[in-house]
């Protein structure tokens, strides 16, 4: 038995969503809460599903986790045992990871097995056990499991071989503590860091530059609980225009910071997608029938997303011309094409691009969502088929959408749940 999603495509959106708090920002918050001395507030928390597994580990460790109202939630690290993260649910998601730079940071002492997510290609975490290296830090790998340790953790000059987000983040909460200065050269600049960075400061850390290219982090003896709002959810944002251009007569996406997404906004504008931008919303104009192909290279922030690719695949599907998307960040993210292929999408894959022909109509068909933004670009690609489309695997889609079909059907699509055999 399972449940998948259906959707009778076809059907016109209209109206307003709302974005919800940033998946990629939350899975890095709420590990590093239980760098505090107290309890630590986050708004805005997504209910999705990488959300209730950090929230397994939290318990397990005792950590306790109050859950205030459907978006806020209080940590309280003050009776926490540092035990091993052994826990199933360590697997259910890549950011578990970043419990070893907290519990490293926080103890001198981490113990976790390896962390789970997307199956993109290849994701070592080399950077990140070479930062904790270079801190100090001794690593073994035994049954499965790395076990960190650090008696006393020093400040280093640490540059990055790739800009990795994971490992930015990793590193400056394994800093927090350390003695001295820390500095990360070539340092991913996503706005995830930022908000991370800024959690790390009201609690007390010293973390400057987050956001650039350089981060210094000065090692404070202890730090406090706070109150911190999530920023929106670039990623989800993004999906959501992509799939008013694709499905909509017009849909204004509100709480966003319009900032973050000008790659794939100036993408959308060449393609011919009419958008108006405002101070937190946006408001997009679907498919006309004039849209243009257009190139893509996915690149790290502040250019054009891997996370973003997959959905904006779909529309593309319904462009003049040939489109070429060259993913620079995980060979293996072309997943999906495969899937659109069985809807009728006419692509070619040879890595490191795919060749979209298009316009094409496509038709309901049943597919799989093999990570999570192929889940989303078939959501898309479901939304303007002909038919019904079932999509199978939708664990991938629930780690990182709140309430996609609650919110899809809000705006008029014809979307549904069932449990099929
Ligand atoms: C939870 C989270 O925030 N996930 C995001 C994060 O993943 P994540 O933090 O895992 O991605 P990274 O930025 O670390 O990865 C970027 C590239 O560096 C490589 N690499 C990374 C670390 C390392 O130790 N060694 C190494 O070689 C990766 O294989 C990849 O090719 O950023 C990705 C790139 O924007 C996004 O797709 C993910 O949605
Ligand atoms: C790849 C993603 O997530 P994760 O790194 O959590 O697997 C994503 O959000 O698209």
């Amino acid at each position: 038995m399972e449940e998948v999603i259906k959707i009778e495509g076809g059907h016109k959106l209209n109206g307003t969503v709302r974005i919800s708090g940033s998946k990629n920002a939350t899975v890095a918050l709420i590990p590093a809460a239980i760098l505090a001395n107290g309890p630590v507030t986050i708004c805005g928390v997504p209910s999705i599903s990488d959300v209730e597994s950090l929230s397994v580990l939290l318990r397990d460790l005792g950590v306790v986790v109050d859950i205030r109202s459907s978006d806020s939630i209080v940590i309280d690290p003050t009776q926490m045992e540092n035990k091993p993260l052994i826990h199933e649910a360590v697997n259910k998601l890549r950011a578990s990871y970043y419990f070893m730079g907290a519990l490293l940071g926080k103890y001198g002492h981490a113990e976790i097995r390896m962390p789970g997510g997307c199956y993109l290609g290849p994701r070592p975490i080399d950077l990140h056990l070479k930062g904790f290296e270079a801190l100090g830090a001794t690593i073994h790998y035994d049954h499965g499991a790395y076990i960190l340790d650090a008696p006393q953790l020093i400040g280093n000059k640490i540059f990055l071989d790739i800009a990795s987000v994971g490992a930015t983040i990793n590193i400056m909460m394994a800093a927090v503590h350390a003695q001295g200065r820390t500095t990360i050269e070539n340092a991913a600049k996503e706005p995830e860091i930022i908000d991370v960075a800024t959690l790390l400061n009201k609690m007390g850390a010293k973390i400057r530059g987050a956001g650039t290219n350089v981060i210094t982090i000065d090692g404070v003896e202890a730090l406090g609980g706070c109150f911190h709002e999530i920023i929106p959810d670039r990623i989800e944002a993004a999906t959501y225009i992509v799939l008013a251009a694709a499905a909509a007569d017009e849909v204004v996406v509100e709480n966003v910071i319009p900032q973050h997404l000008e790659s794939l906004l100036s993408k959308l504008h060449e393609i011919g997608v009419d958008i108006k931008v405002d101070v937190d919303r946006l408001i997009i104009k679907g498919n006309t029938g004039n849209l243009k192909a257009t190139d893509i290279k996915t690149l790290p922030y502040p250019g054009f997303a891997t996370d973003i690719q997959q959905p904006l695949t779909a529309l593309l599907t319904q462009a003049h011309g040939q489109s070429i998307v060259t993913e620079t960040i995980y060979t293996e993210r072309f997943k999906h094409c495969q899937e659109l292929a069985k809807m009728g999408a006419n692509i070619n894959v040879m890595i490191p691009s795919s060749f979209i022909n298009g316009p094409t109509p496509l038709s309901g068909a049943e597919v799989s969502a093999t990570d999570l933004r192929c889940g989303a670009c078939l959501v898309i690609a479901g939304l303007i088929a002909e038919g019904t489309t079932t999509i199978r695997n939708i664990y991938h889609i629930e780690r990182g959408y709140e309430h996609i079909d609650e919110k899809l059907s809000a705006l008029g699509a014809k979307i549904w749940r069932e449990t099929i055999e």
